[in-house]
């Protein structure tokens, strides 16, 4: 069993089917800008870090062997290339930003007349290998604030110095699956584990891709973590039932206002969260964080088609000729978020635009 998504040395990357997970771990070639594409809009990789890292090392690995004859001609092709990787899957915004990030260092490149084309090519090189490392390590930072944040919520709401091992929920996948390793959400519940404060994790089957079933389910019995498998319609049975501490989940993209888009589902479980007075957490790098947006009502919400609800494999479930709605995203309004948890730090979503500018511009 593999946990690793994606396996990059230069000029090679391989990413692992999650289409095929849990019942084969097989990993496919992806050779370029084509192959990156069609693996992010076939999710066979998936998770918004993910469909960044595996997009800009696809374009890596496709100009890796490439002699280009003039630094306008390599930024040409960079920024043809990283607008087609952007259209693959719309509504995760890394990226987006990987791309506008990548496009600003070509540009001062380009401009910059002690740097040849060779040296322009290994710089960009260098940008996209360095999102791997800086993935998991923000990770690693997101999972130490969340956990921190739950056990601090946790603690105060019993009138106790401190927490005991806490009960959480999560939806979808947000693992290593979903990132260079590590993950967002389930790195909180990876470091609640680490330090002792993990009763147990409940993740949500995740229809109709099943990423819980089939992926966050996987990362946690291959780490033997004390977890539990519910069903997409079970959640409020389960937080009226289960004492559950603290809903912890990912974000494709979080609006400046902390209106945040997620997997289908998420904005229900924070509703039902909110009616059972749990807290409700996302967990997002700010790769993941829009500024440029107000609010979730600008966020593209991608569709999917419908043969991912009506087929489980090649296995019919549903009458044929029925019309279906998937829309693989939702929207979490600001006002059910109890705190956005990144790698600097925990914020309201009210404080969240002030305090990410800061850290920009810092
Ligand atoms: C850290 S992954 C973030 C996010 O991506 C997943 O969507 P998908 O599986 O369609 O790529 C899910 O919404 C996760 O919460």
């Amino acid at each position: 069993m593999s946990l690793q998504s994606i396996k990059y040395t230069r000029g090679s990357l391989e990413i692992l089917d999650q289409l095929l997970l849990p019942v084969q771990s097989k990993y496919l070639p992806v050779r370029g800008v084509e192959d990156g594409w069609k693996v992010i809009n076939k999710m066979q990789v998936r998770g918004a870090p993910a469909i960044a890292i595996v997009g800009c090392l696809s374009l890596a690995v496709e100009i890796h062997p490439e002699e280009f004859e003039s630094k306008k001609s390599l930024r040409q092709e960079l920024e043809g290339k990283l607008n087609y990787l952007v259209s693959a899957r719309p509504t995760a915004v890394n990226m987006k930003i990987a791309a506008d990030e990548l496009l600003v260092l070509a540009n001062d490149l380009t401009k910059d007349d002690d740097v040849d084309v060779a040296a322009m090519k290994q710089r960009f090189l260098n940008a996209t290998e360095a999102m791997l490392k800086k993935d998991i390590a923000d990770n690693r930072a997101i999972g130490a604030h969340g956990a921190k944040a739950i056990l601090q919520r946790v603690a105060a709401a019993a009138g106790a110095p401190m927490s005991g091992p806490v009960r959480v929920l999560t939806h979808c996948n947000t693992g290593s699956l979903a990132t260079a390793g590590y993950g967002t959400a389930l790195g909180v519940v990876r470091q609640l584990s680490e330090l002792g404060k993990l009763e147990h994790v409940y993740c949500t089957e995740t229809r109709p891709y099943n990423q819980g079933a089939r992926l966050t389910a996987y990362e946690l019995v291959h780490e033997k973590l004390p977890a539990t498998l519910v069903l997409d319609s079970m959640v409020a049975a389960l937080l009226r039932a289960k004492n559950v501490a603290a809903v912890v989940v990912g974000a494709d993209r979080v609006a400046a206002n902390g209106d945040t888009a997620n997997k289908i589902g998420t904005y229900q479980i924070a509703v039902v969260a909110r009616h059972h007075d749990v807290p409700f957490y996302v967990a997002a790098p700010l790769t993941s964080i829009d500024l440029h947006i107000p609010s979730g009502d600008h966020i593209i919400i991608e569709e999917r088609p419908d043969r991912e609800m009506t087929h489980v494999g090649e296995h019919r479930i549903a009458a044929p000729g029925i019309n279906c709605w998937n829309p693989a995203f939702d929207v979490t309004p600001a006002s059910l978020i109890t705190g956005i948890i990144t790698e600097r730090g925990v914020f309201k979503p009210a404080q969240l635009k002030e305090a990410i500018t800061k850290l920009l511009e810092s």
